[in-house]
């Protein structure tokens, strides 16, 4: 049977955030928001390995201050991020080498600490299925489109998601994928899209509202809450 990769992208700025420290190492708990994602696919028995994208001056910090100090044992390589997460992403596709093309890859943004096992399982399932999977919830709110201020259109809400991570393929798929983007000059917002305008018909895994990408101020106390449970 082939194997389940995980590859998290870490190499953001944190703007939104505005804290004095990449988000990802920010502390929740205690312990780096990034070594709480990590803990989750290091403790996941069908995870055969962990790529993490890094910004290319943090790699030494990521590897001593997350990696080895909290034991995440899998981690097979640190890769240099790029400017956009898309060119993470495709960063780490590259450093994959030892990955069979059937081998799937789990990408999952790496502060998003919530993930359960039980939602990577069925995101790799499905990608095994078709084409790709996107894990996601429904959404709650009304969504509007608009353009210059002025609503455009308000889509049937039955619709609509709210894509969130891991986003599951075949290596051979999304690294492909991800060649043709930058063939094309192709920038989307997430790994779904670049199959998706190839015509790709991907599977919606329902998620977790609590699986929630800690962006802006709010979500590290939503985050505290979490781990309070
Ligand atoms: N060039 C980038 C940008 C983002 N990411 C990663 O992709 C995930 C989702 O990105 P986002 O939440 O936007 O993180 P940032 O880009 O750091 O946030 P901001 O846009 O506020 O700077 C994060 O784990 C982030 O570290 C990345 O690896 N490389
Ligand atoms: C991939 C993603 O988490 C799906 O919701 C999201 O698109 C990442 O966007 P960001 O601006 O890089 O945080």
């Amino acid at each position: 049977m082939s194997r389940t990769f995980a590859l998290i992208p870490a190499a953001g700025m944190g703007k939104r955030m505005g804290a004095d420290t990449n988000k990802q190492y920010l502390l929740l708990d205690g312990i780096p928001i990034l070594a709480h994602t990590l803990k989750v696919f290091q403790d996941a028995p069908f995870i055969s390995g962990i790529y993490v994208v890094s910004p290319e001056a943090e790699i030494p910090f990521c590897r001593s201050e997350v990696v080895e100090r909290y034991g995440i044992s899998k981690v097979r390589a640190i890769v240099k991020g790029g400017a956009e997460r898309q060119h993470s992403v495709r960063n780490g596709l590259y450093a994959m080498d030892d990955l069979d093309p059937e081998d799937v890859v789990l990408i999952h943004d790496g502060v998003r600490p919530f993930i359960s096992e039980a939602v990577l399982e069925q995101a790799a399932a499905a990608a095994r299925e078709g084409s790709g999977a996107v894990v996601a919830v429904p959404v709650k709110d009304t969504v509007k489109v608009a353009v210059d201020g002025l609503i455009t259109q308000t889509p049937p809400r039955e619709t609509l998601w709210l894509a969130q991570t891991p986003q599951a393929f075949r290596y051979a798929i999304i690294r492909a994928a991800h060649e043709a983007a930058v063939n094309e000059g192709f920038l989307g917002t997430d790994d779904a899209s670049l199959l998706e305008r190839q015509g790709a018909k991907l599977t919606i895994v329902p998620g977790d509202y609590k699986n929630i990408k800690i962006t802006t101020p709010e979500d590290l106390v939503l985050a505290q809450a979490f781990l309070k449970g």
